[in-house]
């Protein structure tokens, strides 16, 4: 970097990109801290995203891709890099956008007149699958009831089920999600912090699910956070960037500060924090959870009922609490102790999980 930081001064002094050392810089990359030019700056963002496409094996020409499209800035700079990127490398894909409404008044409505407008902009398909159509309840209706203390854990379970089935009505062989590198250091900090081994070893695979119905990836697995508000900000992507209404997760807020801290004293901080994760070694003694499926209704779960079963049998008996705490009475009653377990491992489930 300092043979760069030389080569970026002009013999009169003032400073050239570093990459092309030809146009003036505009930004300091975050990243690198590299001062290069907007050009060079689309041309490396862009190229470490194909790279890590291609090395991944991602994707296969011919397969069908949705993209779990929120309206914000990940999602949305997604959804224009992997088409440009799909044109541009021939990668063979077929795209679409794929939005779910939570029934968020203020919120997911004003974000989904977003998706709207990106449909047409990129010119993909746009699907909205909603709580309302799936579950028979809005996010505003389960909040009346139940307040705003374990909101975010039914949000996060029934929004990964809904992009599943989202997906199967698209008829889609994988679905991709904006997921950026600070959001999957800062899952392995907190699945440290919890002690949720389990969780801990699939947080930083690039793609999950591939024994489920259907396979997720996340192309903006090492994408810094910073980079894509600057490219979205650069490209003049329209995008929604109010926070969701009903998050306050101080625990998660506390983690994600914790690494935009040591990201200001060591950029790299962020990429060896999934280093680090990846190369966790699971004792062989530690019990992980079997796959298998929801007698209720098929879905992927490790428990007899998935957790959007128990969640949604809580709401419909008037009895919400009982999917968040200890479940009393529900149509799992010889199975008390397998209902009590699947409550307690999505207590700690929060919204802006990774485990959707
Ligand atoms: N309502 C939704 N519909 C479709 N996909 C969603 C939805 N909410 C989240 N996602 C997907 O999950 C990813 C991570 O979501 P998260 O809630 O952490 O938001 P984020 O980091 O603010 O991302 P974004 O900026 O795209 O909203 C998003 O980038 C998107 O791909």
């Amino acid at each position: 970097m300092e043979a760069g930081e030389a080569k970026s001064k002009k013999a009169g002094g003032s400073r050239l990109c570093c990459i092309c050392n030809q146009r003036r810089p505009v930004l300091k990359r975050p990243k690198t801290l590299q001062q290069i030019c907007r050009e060079c700056f689309y041309e490396v963002f862009e190229e470490e995203i194909h790279q890590v496409i291609v090395g991944n094996r991602l994707f296969k020409s011919g397969e069908r891709v949705a993209i779990g499209a929120s309206g914000g800035k990940d999602s949305t700079v997604l959804a224009y890099v992997l088409s440009e990127l799909n044109r541009r490398h021939n990668y063979g894909l077929d795209l679409f956008l794929l939005s779910i409404d939570e029934g968020i008044t203020g919120y997911r409505d004003d974000s989904l007149e977003t998706v709207k407008r990106n449909e047409v902009q990129y010119g993909l398909p746009l699907q909205i699958v909603s709580y309302k159509d799936l579950y028979g309840w809005t996010m505003d209706e389960i909040v009346k009831m139940i307040g705003l203390k374990n909101n975010c854990t039914f949000c996060g379970v029934f929004r990964r089920q809904a992009l599943d089935r989202g997906a199967a009505l698209l008829k889609v062989d994988k679905l991709v999600t904006g997921h950026n590198a600070d959001d999957i250091a800062e899952t392995v900090l907190l699945n440290i912090l919890r002690g949720d081994i389990a969780r801990l070893s699939r947080c930083t695979s690039i793609t999950t699910g591939e024994d489920g119905p259907i396979p997720r990836c996340k192309p903006f697995k090492y994408t810094y956070e910073k980079e894509i508000v600057m490219y979205a900000y650069f490209k003049k992507l329209d995008y929604f960037s109010t926070e969701c209404i009903y998050s306050p997760n101080a625990y998660r807020g506390f983690a994600r500060e914790f690494i935009k801290d040591l990201e200001r004293l060591r950029p790299r901080a962020i990429l060896d924090i999934i280093k680090s994760g990846e190369d966790f070694r699971i004792a062989t003694t530690t019990k992980m959870p079997e796959q298998g499926t929801c007698e209720r209704c098929g879905y992927i779960s490790s428990q007899k009922w998935c957790k959007a079963c128990v969640l949604l049998e809580g709401l419909n008996r008037g009895l919400p609490k009982m999917g968040i705490g200890r479940p009393r009475g529900s149509g799992n009653d010889q199975k008390d102790t397998k209902a009590r377990s699947t409550a307690k491992s999505i207590e700690s489930k929060q919204c802006g999980s990774l485990e959707f």
